[in-house]
């Protein structure tokens, strides 16, 4: 049999090209293992290399702008890889040779890529990066970023830091002083085939150049270096990025990351820029080594200009801001408790509010008008925030550190938590453009607990479902209305779709939270009131449970979408992007030290405030950043309410806190600090 083919390369990366519509192969990983063999493969006679990176099969549906092709790479191990970069750029410029448009969307297995061809040049969308390590995949549960792999000990890769991430295809990108110098072939395969990676990794080096990075990428499925790698370019700058290894915007601010990242039809470097703006701030108390000093100091600040207790003298590192007299106690055993409250925009004093003389405040509320959105106010979480700072300013503890950290931009996407945890800051996160911080949990020892403030009227709060907004996207194909049965109608389909949106089942009822719920807030489709509809999109809300991820809820509603809406029309699921982790859903066992010591305490200042029951343990009702600090022990806790009998409180123009009930939390919270860090301490280490 004679099959048709021709060949394609994309930067460097050479692919066979063969019209799955008339060729029909039947076994189709002998026939790439056979003719991209780089000593026997194929030729096209021009001289050219002989064999290929890998043989694209493609299927282009017929007549539509954009022309929608259906990608197979199978490579020349007889593997199927999810997404090409490269290649994709290569079937763009192929199905657009065989349409009329310049537009083409292109079916991968790692879901829909739009292309746009234009005068020889191709630029394809590669998705969005990402380091869960569900979606990497990775064996462990933790993302591994910039680490070293104890199961590479005594091979040639032995020390190697290592970042993965997915993009379309899993990658472990590798920072080296001279990508140049590396022994490609002694250096990649025991990273490759790491048990790390359960799918095994693409191992990508880059260095840094004057405008970029130079990179070389040893490619699962070739089992060898290849010439260029498309999803291994977006890996280095996605990888860059978050070590903060990106050049600083030269206007330094903003935030020019792209959200989606398009290989250029040259095989330049990949660059990117990124700026920040904003304080973060925290503060450790611990015993001095002769146990006689307490102190006050930023805990971890960014490089930078002199925001936040920055020296620069110092090399950037933090200076101390205040001090404590000395008290004169030999030092124990060190032991951390965390403290961290949240709030946007950085710490203000309440706006307008109102700071009678102190014999009266009892009776007084402070009150605060909220004068943007994003700008919580008195119970929201100044007043949690009020309690935190006194509480650490007052407690006496006996061993271990207590840490109160106050980061900001809870309210819209948690960079400063984000930056606290993962020493990444985020675009738009606190700091100066190129900052870095010491992440807390690698603090030595690590954290046992954290207390994150929020209106809980001093109930100690447990748990709390998660948030994810998603999006469905059908795409059928558009026809006239006077002959549907030549197109593929998606606002049909959607109908489908609502109907599987019902019945998605994903994750048991939680023992303290419940249902999740999920709930279609929009829907969007057809463009012409005579034509059949092409495309219809859905908006969805999650509100999750654990064990439930923002990944397996996408990868579980789209293979549930596809098993109802069927193959045609193609329906996927995206969710919205943003530049720090989804707040997903947290539950702390309810046995745990930390619950136990912050409940009896607030009961006890809550009953002497004259509140009545306080001390609950019971869920949060609305969304925190808790989650970002699981699964380490965590508890939500503090003076005030979401809302009260006459309505909203938190977010509303009305927005109040009372004084007694600060002066409250701040009892239980000094009280249960130095219960868990006295000298009868119930943690464990
Ligand atoms: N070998 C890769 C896929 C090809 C990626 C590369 N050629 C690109 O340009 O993105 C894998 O199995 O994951």
């Amino acid at each position: 049999m004679t099959v048709p083919f021709e060949k394609y390369d994309g930067a460097g990366n050479d692919f066979v090209v063969v019209d799955a519509e008339t060729a029909s192969i039947e076994d189709r990983a002998a026939f790439a293992r056979a003719h991209c063999d780089r000593e026997t493969g194929v030729t096209d006679g021009s001289g050219g290399r002989r064999g290929a990176d890998g043989v694209l099969f493609l299927s282009l549906a017929d007549d539509g702008d954009p022309a929608r092709v259906t990608m197979t790479l199978v490579q020349p191990d007889g593997s199927v890889a999810e997404m090409c970069g490269n290649g994709a750029r290569c079937v763009a410029a192929w199905a657009a040779a065989r349409s009329a448009g310049s537009r083409v969307a292109i079916d991968t297995p790692a879901g829909s890529r739009r292309a746009v061809v234009d005068d020889g040049s191709v630029a394809v969308e590669m998705g969005t990066p990402t380091f869960d390590p569900e979606a990497v995949p990775l064996a462990g549960d933790a993302p591994l970023i910039d680490a070293t792999l104890d199961e590479l000990a005594g091979t040639a890769s032995a020390g190697l830091s290592v970042t993965a991430v997915n993009t379309g295809v899993p990658h472990a990108v590798v920072f080296v002083g001279d990508v140049d110098a590396v022994q490609i072939d002694a250096v990649a395969p025991p990273i490759r085939h790491a048990d790390a990676f359960p799918e095994g990794a693409n191992v990508t080096f880059a260095s840094p150049a004057a405008d970029g990075f130079r990179q070389r990428t040893y490619e699962r499925g070739v089992e060898g270096e290849t010439r260029a790698c498309g999803t291994g370019a977006v890996a280095v700058a996605a990888a860059a990025r978050r070590l903060g290894r990106l050049p600083d915007a030269a206007d330094g601010g903003g935030s020019p990351c792209p959200r989606r990242v398009a290989t250029s039809a040259s095989p330049s470097p990949t660059t990117a820029r990124r700026g920040c703006a904003g304080p973060l701030q925290s503060a450790s108390r611990e015993r001095s080594p002769r146990g006689a000093s307490r102190e006050l100091r930023p805990h971890r600040v960014p490089r930078g200009r002199g925001q936040g207790g920055l020296d620069e003298r110092r090399g950037g590192r933090a200076r101390p801001a205040a001090r404590r007299a000395p008290e004169g106690r030999p030092r124990p055993p060190r032991r951390r408790c965390r403290e961290r409250p949240c709030q946007s925009g950085g710490w203000q004093p309440p706006p307008r509010a109102q700071h009678p003389p102190r014999h009266r405040l009892a009776a007084r509320r402070v009150r605060a008008r909220r004068r943007h959105r994003s700008r919580p106010g008195a119970c929201d979480a100044k007043g949690p925030l009020a309690a935190l700072v006194g509480a650490f300013l007052a407690a006496e503890i006996e061993q271990g550190t207590l840490t109160l950290a106050v980061t900001p931009d809870e309210e819209l996407l948690s960079t400063g938590a984000h930056a606290l945890m993962t020493g990444e800051v985020a675009p738009g996160g606190p700091g100066e453009a190129g900052a870095s911080v010491d992440p807390l949990p690698a603090a030595d020892p690590a954290p046992d607990a954290y207390v994150v403030g929020e209106p809980t009227g001093l109930d100690v709060c447990t748990a709390a479902r998660g948030r994810f907004e998603g999006t469905v996207s059908i795409e059928g194909t558009a026809a006239h209305a006077a002959s549907p049965e030549s197109g593929v109608n998606a606002v049909s389909a959607a109908g489908r779709a609502l109907d599987a949106l019902e019945s998605f089942d994903n994750v048991a009822a939680h023992s303290q939270l419940g249902e999740a719920t999920l709930v279609p807030t929009a829907i969007e489709g057809g463009e012409s009131t005579n034509q059949v509809p092409a495309g219809c999109t859905i908006t969805v809300d999650r509100r999750s449970v654990p064990p439930e991820t923002a990944a397996g809820f996408r990868r579980a509603l789209e293979a549930q979408l596809r098993r109802s809406v069927g193959a045609d029309p193609s329906v996927s699921v995206s969710l919205t992007a943003r530049e720090t982790p989804f707040l997903e859903a947290f539950a702390t066992d309810p046995g745990e030290p930390v619950v136990d010591a912050l409940a009896d305490a607030a009961a006890a200042a809550g009953d002497a405030a004259g509140f009545g029951q306080r001390g609950a343990v019971r869920p949060f009702g609305a969304a925190t950043e808790a989650s970002y600090f699981a699964p380490t022990p965590t508890v939500v806790f503090g003076p005030g309410h979401l809302a009260d009998e006459a309505g909203a409180v938190a977010h509303a123009e009305r927005e109040y806190v009372d004084i007694p009930s600060v002066r409250a939390a701040a009892t239980a919270l000094r009280k249960s600090t130095e219960r868990l860090l006295g000298g009868d301490s119930p943690l464990s280490n």
